[in-house]
């Protein structure tokens, strides 16, 4: 079975750097690893003998600029080196690598980028400590605007490494080619879609560096999850197979909590259970087939529901209603100790209330699901939380102070354990966002987590698998369709 993937960051990469020179491999060496790996990927996008332009930067990155420049030149390209900067302020291996060009180096605002088949980026990598300004600035500005197909080395220059934020300005490439490990750049918004295409090329630096120097930050991709998942065996009872409660909203508002019941139902929990307010029953119970209903009015009725220790997975939040007793629902929740994901009103309930919530999850899996906007009114008056560049970070810190697993939603959404592992979730589609959406994640989440299904793979498994589902669909997707196209989905992964 595949490993799952590592992501590093850049301070955790450029320890992974060291570590591979301490025992034995060059500096040098790992540059004109790199630099042949640039040279490798331009070839793909440029036909033989013609003009690239590589833009070289003042540090390592541009080191590997000059690595490919050497050796397309040598391939017959005819290639075009501008250097921002002077040549004798290049320092250490990026110095050795300049010696390596027998060609030209101008300024780079006399670099004929108009004319280049292709534009090398090697201005900037993972040792951006500023915005771009000045010259800087106006050398992206000429490359974007060239309207020529851009190969960026490591990262677009302009991006954060470990934010994928755009500092300033950045540039938009067609393609990138990392080293080792991709960086959080590559996974999170906006900066995967400055890098177009990843290309992660294998520099010589083993897995164990990698994970001694990470280790706790992934690609959301199966690797990571696929071995938690269910899979029924001949023998297998529905009852084995857990028992999924959804609170629903009032009668106007119940088609939230059916979504993510029917999620649940598909991703295989054996049983689920929509809990009604009393005068939602009828309409429920019209829109109900496979999915049981019960009566539950209230924080009072669901914890007489929750007596009945079979149900052991409870969603609340979709439609529920932003008020005090939304918040009593999930503080009978958190005392009956049930696997718990609280999306939508269970979070919004809690808007300044946090610190309410310091601490509440430790004691049982639960899972939060907020966007952007309802993360920011939960933890209102938390700077420490809210405050981070890294969306990872944030996730990360709301999770270590809640308890909970923090799903934190967008094209980017990051899984974060209170442990410190997270993930970044990069497929799925524009598409996804569709009323009801978040209803069907979160009822695949709890669907899997009644499946015994660990919070942190539950969230990670629920999230791409919410994706690709999306994604197998396309145009016209509609919340009502995620749940049907799950059983394609798991076939996929289960073969
Ligand atoms: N990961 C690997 O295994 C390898 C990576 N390599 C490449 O090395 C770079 C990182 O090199 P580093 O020298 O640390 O940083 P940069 O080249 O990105 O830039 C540093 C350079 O730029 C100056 N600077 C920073 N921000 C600005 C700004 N906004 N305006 C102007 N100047 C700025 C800073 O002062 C430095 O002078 C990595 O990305 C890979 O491409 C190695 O080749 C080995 C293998
Ligand atoms: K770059």
């Amino acid at each position: 079975m595949t490993a799952p993937e590592l992501v590093l960051t850049p301070s955790e990469m450029k320890q992974a750097d060291l570590e591979a020179m301490a025992r034995g491999i060059p500096g040098i060496e790992l540059m004109r690893r790199a630099g042949r790996a640039v040279a490798d990927s331009a070839e793909k996008l440029a036909s033989p003998g013609s003009r690239i332009a590589v833009v070289s930067g003042p540090g390592q990155n541009g080191g590997d600029g000059f690595v490919a420049a050497t050796i397309l030149a040598g391939r017959g390209y005819r290639v075009s080196l501008g250097l921002l900067g002077s040549l004798d302020r290049l320092t250490g291996d990026a110095a050795e690598a300049a010696r390596d060009w027998t060609g030209a180096v101008v300024p780079i605002e006399e670099l004929p980028l108009q004319e280049a088949d292709l534009i090398v980026d090697a201005l900037f990598g993972t040792g951006l400590s500023r915005d771009l300004d000045g010259a800087t600035r106006h050398a992206v500005d000429r490359m974007n605007g060239s309207g020529r197909p851009i190969l960026a080395v490591d990262l677009p220059s302009g991006i954060d490494g470990g934010t994928g934020a755009v500092r300033g300005i950045a540039v938009k490439a067609v393609r990138t080619v990392t080293f080792a490990a991709r960086k959080p750049c590559h996974l999170l918004m906006p900066g995967r879609a400055h890098a177009g295409l990843v290309e992660v090329a294998d520099i010589g630096i083993g897995r164990d560096i990698l994970a001694a120097k990470g280790g706790s930050l992934f690609g959301n991709d199966p690797a990571l999850w696929l071995a938690s998942l269910p899979r029924p065996g001949l023998s297998s009872h529905k009852y084995e197979r857990g028992h999924t409660l959804v609170a629903s909203g009032g009668a106007t508002r119940t088609g939230a909590a059916r979504l993510a019941a029917r999620a649940a139902l598909r991703i295989g929990s054996g049983l689920v259970t929509v809990a009604s307010p009393p005068e939602a029953l009828g309409v429920n119970a019209a829109h109900l087939t496979a999915i049981m209903l019960k009566g539950c009015d209230g924080p009072e009725g669901l914890h007489a529901i929750l007596q009945d220790a079979r149900f052991n997975a409870v969603v609340l939040g979709p439609a529920l209603g932003v008020h005090a007793g939304t918040r009593a629902m999930v503080a009978v929740a958190v005392q009956a100790r049930r696997n718990l994901v609280l999306d939508a009103d269970a979070l919004t309930s809690f808007e300044g209330l946090a610190s309410e919530l310091h601490g509440a999850f430790r004691h049982a899996p639960t899972v939060l699901t907020p966007h952007d906007g309802e993360f920011a009114r939960l933890f209102k008056g938390h700077p420490d939380i809210l405050d981070p560049e890294s969306k990872i970070e944030r996730a990360r810190r709301a999770a270590a102070y809640s308890g909970a697993v923090v799903l934190l939603k967008g094209a980017d959404t990051v899984i974060a354990a209170p442990d410190g592992r997270a993930a970044i979730n990069a497929n799925g589609t524009p598409y996804l966002a569709t009323a009801g959406s978040g209803d069907t994640l979160c009822g695949l989440i709890a669907g899997l987590m009644a499946q015994d299904v660990p919070a942190f793979e539950a969230a990670c498994a629920g999230a791409w698998i919410h994706g690709e589902a999306g994604a197998s669909f396309g145009p016209g997707l509609i919340s009502e369709d995620l749940a049907e196209l799950v059983p394609g989905v798991l076939r996929g992964l289960l073969r």
